[in-house]
């Protein structure tokens, strides 16, 4: 999917349309040769990144994330296709000449190092006065919170303190962009989830763009301005977190992100912009149809329906919404919400999150005969890789 939006500039959106993106990616293919068979790792992504955002390129394992990284960074060249670093094509231009820098899961901290010294080994060696260095050194520790630990060694430090001294290092120099392959990896969850809240406040403090890759979910929805979803070395989604969230574009993304239900129907009418699905004899579903989605009744389509979206009711509920009914199947009692796997006419599984905020008791048991119920802008009709559903042209397309 190619992305046409412009880029964003924070603060301004009205230079928008005219700001030249801090990286840009046009037809970039990338394929290596192993063992004597081509691995085609990266198959066509086009992306532009905006000026000081918070870009996420997240994927499974294998789907090509580190290499288009690789390949902004220069320690790859594109088989076919062009990288452009602030408007200017980079194409032969090496690693060390081009305004990035990168920071990896191992921190390659000099171990021998004071604090100081490993944030201050780049400034040395370019020659900066030693008042400058003593300066921004003092600038940016401060930034990553550090301020006070200048004459430790890495190996008395924790892992996240570790990590800000490998950013400091990294954005000391005042690079144009910084680039993070899985930087947290090998953190455990709590410091994980702490320093993901840490470094988009460091970010948004020195307002570089920062380019981070991860496999995890839950850290591109934290941290991002955007997210490109990657799929066996395509992008497949682009957008904002809650975008890509709430309107998961294909099946990929809808079952990569989060938790999501997938459940079909046949449309039986168009209504005021919504099409009506039955699904089994009694349950409906309520979609809203979009521009690049056009049905007609008969069509079978799918549709995406986040699990805390639906609410467990015991009577058929009136208003215009979906309301399918289901048996339960498991109750998982988890303290601040209760999971229910309940299963439909069809033998579609569907998971359902409750927040135990008010009631005391679980809305339904095991073997309970119930309804589901969502409003119609929670449904969202999925197509196949190239998002989208489109049906007969001559049908209606609201
Ligand atoms: N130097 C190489 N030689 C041959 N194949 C490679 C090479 N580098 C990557 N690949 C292949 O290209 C594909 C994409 O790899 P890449 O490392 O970009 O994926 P990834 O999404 O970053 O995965 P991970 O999260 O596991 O690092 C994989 O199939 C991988 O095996």
């Amino acid at each position: 999917m190619t992305d046409t939006s412009p880029a964003p500039v924070r603060d301004d959106p009205g230079r928008a349309d005219t700001a030249v993106p801090a990286i840009e990616l046009a037809g970039v293919r990338k394929s290596y040769v192993s063992h004597g068979e081509t691995v085609a790792a990266v198959r066509g992504v086009d992306l532009r990144i905006g000026q000081g955002e918070f870009f996420s390129l997240l994927g499974p394992s294998g789907c090509g994330k580190t290499t288009t990284m690789r390949m902004i960074a220069g320690f790859e060249e594109p088989t076919a296709g062009e990288v452009y670093l602030h408007g200017q094509s980079v194409t032969g231009v090496p690693a060390n000449k081009r305004d990035v820098n990168m920071v990896f899961q191992s921190y390659a901290l000099f171990p021998h190092m004071s604090v100081f010294e490993n944030v201050a080994f780049g400034l040395r060696r370019r020659g900066v006065a030693k008042n400058e260095i003593k300066q921004r050194v003092g600038d940016i520790l401060e930034i990553v919170d550090l301020t006070g630990r200048e004459k430790r060694r890495p190996s008395e430090m924790s892992g996240g303190q570790q990590q800000r001294v490998a950013l400091a290092r990294a954005l000391v120099n005042r690079p144009r962009a910084l680039l993070l392959d899985e930087p947290l990896g090998a953190l455990d969850l709590k410091l994980r989830q702490a320093m993901q809240v840490e470094l988009k406040r460091i970010q948004r403090e020195v307002g570089i763009t920062f380019v981070y890759v991860t496999h995890d979910q839950g850290e591109a929805l934290t941290m991002s301005d955007r997210i490109a979803v990657m799929n066996d070395g395509l992008v497949e989604q682009l957008g904002p977190p809650r975008e890509i969230y709430e309107r998961p574009a294909t099946k990929f993304v809808a079952g990569f992100i989060g938790t999501s239900n997938l459940l079909s129907g046949t449309v039986t009418e168009l209504s005021g912009g919504d099409a009506v699905l039955s699904h089994g004899d009694e349950g409906r579903i309520v979609v809203p149809l979009r521009e690049d989605l056009a049905a007609g009744a008969g069509d079978a389509l799918e549709v995406t329906v986040r699990p805390e979206k639906i609410e467990i009711v015991g009577e058929r509920p009136a208003g215009g919404g979906s309301a399918v009914p289901a048996t339960v199947a498991e109750v998982v009692y988890l303290g601040t919400s209760t999971n229910y796997l309940v299963t439909t006419a069809d033998g579609t599984e569907v998971t359902v999150f409750m927040q135990n905020a008010n009631n005391s008791d679980d809305v339904a048991e095991r073997g309970d005969r119930v309804w589901l119920a969502w409003e119609p802008r929670h449904s969202y009709a999925i197509g196949g890789g190239a998002g989208g559903v489109r049906g007969d042209a001559s049908k209606a397309a609201v």
